[in-house]
């Protein structure tokens, strides 16, 4: 039985997954609190203790002998295209370096590594959160020298803007989609014909807040906390990417836990609950003018959209746009599987990141 081995870790979670022959054999999601994530200096110093709870996954399912590949979600490297990566040196030493800045997602590859030497097997990843689509346009950020960039939950966004195109009885690559991915981080992405041509980066401070992260903040008032507080670069990513959003107006960047507090009367949790939703909703909205009002469909994705008063929120906002599918969760795993699937059948050619 060849078996590959799926790793993807998120800011809030670690999920895991063996497949054989297209057949899911297992998967886990363990999350991390506040608490475990803020022992640690940085995501690189995590390293070990992921690979701990994947090799305990691995040995529960006794799948030592089995493995023929492993594959990583991709983190912050340079601008590429879609496709399939092995994971070399280049790569590696990018995400080691922090070159394209910190995230969750430059774990993935540096953890398949950890395995690939472990059993001796070739080690992927698969559209990473850097995969850069955008047109020209999308790209001017209003101040010469400054570029947006596109940092998305590209590898989910696709799969679930598959998924609603086949429903519709389309093709992805010839329809029009708005999605919105809510996970530890915020997303969304303006779809046009299997190109996600503007998105709205969901780690370095634009759109929506989300669980973790601030979004767009007052530029001025941002400002004046850095010169006040002496913040250098680095508590300024930890900050605006790891320590604002709900995390900041609550102490929780887990829903579940907003959820209860809610239920229990808390209306502080509520309203800004609330707030997180009508931001995304503003954010579908923009894309929606990307789109010249031309949108097959909405797609809401994401741990968050498991909320029925985050999904209703959102939805109440942006139905009149266009129609809303939503796909709670995510469907990365599947997509990790396939592509390193599509490159170990000889269907398509692993790229090498150094020659992009
Ligand atoms: N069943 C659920 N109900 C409500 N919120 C959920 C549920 N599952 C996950 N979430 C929330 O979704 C967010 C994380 O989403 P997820 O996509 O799993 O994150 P990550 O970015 O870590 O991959 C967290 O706030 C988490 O609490
Ligand atoms: C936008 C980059 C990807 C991202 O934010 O992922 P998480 O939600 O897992 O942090």
């Amino acid at each position: 039985m060849d078996s590959i081995l799926v790793i993807n870790p998120g800011s809030t979670s670690t999920k895991l997954a063996i497949f054989s022959n297209h057949e899911l054999i297992a998967e886990e999601t363990i999350r991390h609190s506040v608490d475990e994530i803020a022992q640690f200096e940085n995501v690189i110093s995590q390293t070990e203790f992921r690979t701990n709870l994947i090799s305990e996954f691995i040995k529960k399912h006794e799948a030592e002998q089995h493995l023929v590949a492993v594959v990583g979600r991709g983190g912050l490297l340079k601008p590429i295209p879609g496709g399939t990566y092995l994971v070399n040196e280049a790569l590696l030493s990018d995400l080691l370096a922090e070159k394209y800045n910190t995230h969750a997602s430059n774990l993935g590859a540096i953890l398949a590594n950890e395995f690939s030497k472990e059993y001796n097997i070739p080690a992927y990843i698969v559209d990473p959160v850097v995969v850069d689509e955008m047109e020209p346009i999308a790209k001017v950020s209003g101040l010469k020298g400054i570029d947006r960039r596109s940092v998305t939950h590209a590898l989910n966004q696709k799969a679930v803007a598959r998924v609603a195109a086949e429903e519709m009885g389309k093709e992805y690559n010839d329809s029009s989609f708005i999605v919105a991915h809510l996970g530890g981080g915020i997303s969304v992405g303006a779809h046009k014909n299997g190109k996600m041509i503007d998105a709205v980066n969901g780690l370095d401070g634009e759109g929506p807040f989300s669980p973790e992260r601030s979004g767009e903040l007052p530029l001025i008032e941002f400002a004046n906390l850095i010169i006040k507080e002496e913040l250098t670069l680095a508590d300024i990513k930890k900050l605006i990417a790891g320590n604002s959003g709900l995390k900041s107006y609550l102490g929780e960047t887990d829903l579940r836990e907003v959820e209860k507090r809610i239920n229990e009367g808390d209306t502080e949790a509520a309203f800004y609950e609330e707030a997180m939703s009508y931001q995304v909703a503003k954010s579908i909205a923009e894309m929606s003018v990307v789109l010249k009002g031309k949108i097959d469909g909405i797609v809401l994705t994401g741990g968050a959209i498991y909320s029925e008063s985050v999904r209703n929120q959102i939805i109440s906002r942006v139905e009149w746009i266009a129609p809303v599918k939503a796909f709670p969760g995510e469907m990365e795993m599947q997509a990790l599987y396939e592509g390193a699937w599509r490159v170990l059948s000889g269907k398509e050619e692993a790229k090498d990141y150094a020659l992009v």
